[in-house]
């Protein structure tokens, strides 16, 4: 698994500088995309296949690519920079008027989408609306790694993170992160994918309940479970 993974970022590496010249631009206007943005400018969709996808990957995208046709199912698209749920509700009634109005923000990137192409998070998430349930594909790259060929247990926790915030945002709006609760049953190989199944359990006055299971591709091997609490904000409070 250590060769694959060194040969997998010798061929990563050779992908940098290429990366800009990818076209991952989100021209298919999606209604996820209404949903996670409110920017006018057309942005670059990080939640598209690119070169560093193993076949695994690709795969799966393609299953639930077609599972989207039909409705039940669509794929959230992912920007790097400002394209949060409804940002500017964000910045409208959370943010210090100050840092959103200066320089502050600009250098602001989502953390998962700060790697070169296939060196960090790679992943895409796709949401049932009618089951209240979200699907990430997510492939761990080398610049995560934790104990020596596996994963870092803060990466794991990141994406659970992503995955449960995306299930709550959708149905929650602007919400934070208030509890997060992991069992690691198994270690996660570097560069190997795994799917994260999210489930809106409960939702409780502002209090949105969710939990996930972290699962190899063929579903055999149950990596982590977890279990969330997320709070959905009052703009009547500040958060700072
Ligand atoms: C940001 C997301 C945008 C969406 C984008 C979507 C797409 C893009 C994907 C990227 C997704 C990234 C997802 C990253 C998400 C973070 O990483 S968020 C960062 C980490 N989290 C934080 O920094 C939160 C820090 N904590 C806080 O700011 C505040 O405690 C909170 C969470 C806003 C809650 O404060 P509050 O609004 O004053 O709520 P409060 O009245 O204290 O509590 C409300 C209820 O919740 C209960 N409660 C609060 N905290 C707890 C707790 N820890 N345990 C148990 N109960 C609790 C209270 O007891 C109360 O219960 P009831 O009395 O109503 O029964």
């Amino acid at each position: 698994m250590l060769r694959s993974c060194t040969a997998g970022l010798r061929s990563l590496w050779a992908l940098r500088g290429r990366r800009e010249g990818a076209a991952r631009l989100s021209a298919d206007l999606q209604p996820a995309r209404r949903l996670f943005s409110t920017e006018k400018a057309v942005h670059k969709d990080w939640a598209l296949p690119n070169p560093s996808w193993s076949k695994d990957l690709k795969l799966l995208f393609d299953q639930f690519m077609k599972k989207c046709e039909d409705g039940s199912w669509e794929r959230l698209p992912s920007c790097k920079h400002t394209c949060t749920y409804k940002s500017e509700d964000f910045k409208t009634y959370f943010l210090d008027p100050q840092l959103v109005e200066g320089e502050g923000l600009s250098q602001a990137q989502l953390f998962t989408r700060g790697f070169e192409d296939g060196l960090g998070f790679e992943y895409v998430i796709f949401n049932n609306n009618d089951e209240k349930r979200t699907v990430c594909l997510f492939q761990g790259g080398p610049y995560l790694q934790g104990i020596p060929g596996f994963l870092h247990g803060g990466a794991i926790a990141t994406m659970i993170d992503v995955a449960f915030g995306s299930c709550a945002a959708i149905s929650g709006g602007a919400v934070m992160t208030a509890n997060l609760n992991i069992n690691f049953k198994r270690p996660v190989p570097l560069c190997s994918v795994v799917v994260i199944h999210s489930q809106l359990d409960k939702l409780e006055g502002r209090k949105l309940f969710v939990s996930c299971n972290v699962r190899s591709v063929d579903e055999k091997t149950l990596y982590s479970e977890a279990t969330g609490l997320f709070i959905k904000l009052d703009p009547k409070k500040s958060s700072t």
